[in-house]
């Protein structure tokens, strides 16, 4: 017999999976048009979350410098989560808050991307880190849950929203994962193709 809460959290996740497929496929593919668009023009991604998102901003990062499923060159994508003299420097001398809004003042470029991961859409940091974005002419995409939160209200027309429909932290971030994967697929195919019948 199946451990019933096991099973319980494969279900759910496989559900919420299926009902968000249908929700945000539109904006993960002009995530994926964005992000296309910007490592097209030279400009980088820059990523940021908090606890499990801190890990898929990284998780991201790596697939992008390193690989997704098909080889190519490295694609120019920074975490800025794992820098431990910044982000003790920063919170120690300034405050938690600026550890990511710091760093995208000081890499971010004009036309560079902030891949901004917030389950709630309410967490400080990434809000600072949001603004600054939008100071320095960068475009956000931006994974949240539980209706957004404050970051929806500060999205501009020109940003993506990808906002699971769900009020459960894990279930949450196991869209992200996956929807992150659609992506790193979607600029792999925007760069070779569909490699469908390969
Ligand atoms: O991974 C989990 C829960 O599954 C936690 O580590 C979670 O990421 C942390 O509580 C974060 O601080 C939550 O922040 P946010 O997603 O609301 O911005
Ligand atoms: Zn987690």
């Amino acid at each position: 017999m199946t451990n019933p809460r096991i099973l319980a959290h494969f279900q759910e996740s496989a559900d919420l999976k299926m009902k968000a497929a249908s929700v945000l496929a539109q904006p993960i593919e002009q995530a994926i048009e964005l992000m296309f668009t910007a490592l097209s023009n030279g400009n980088k991604i820059l990523a940021c979350g908090n606890g499990g998102s801190a890990a898929d901003s990284q998780h991201f990062a790596a697939e992008l410098v390193g690989r997704f499923e098909r080889e190519r060159l490295p694609l120019p994508a920074l975490a800025l989560t794992t820098d431990t003299s910044i982000l003790t420097a920063v919170g120690n001398d300034y405050s938690y808050q600026e550890i990511f809004s710091k760093q995208v003042q000081a890499f971010g470029q004009a036309g560079d991307i902030l891949l901004a991961f917030s389950t709630s859409g309410n967490s400080g940091n990434i809000l600072a880190a949001i603004e600054v974005a939008h100071e320095r002419d960068m475009r956000v995409v931006a994974l949240t849950g539980k209706g957004g939160g404050k970051i929806g209200k500060i999205l501009t027309d020109a940003d993506v929203h990808i906002c699971v429909p769900h009020e459960r932290t894990a279930r949450i971030q196991e869209v992200h994962l996956v929807s992150l994967h659609c992506i790193c697929d979607g600029i792999d195919v925007a760069l070779f193709g569909d490699d469908a019948n390969e």
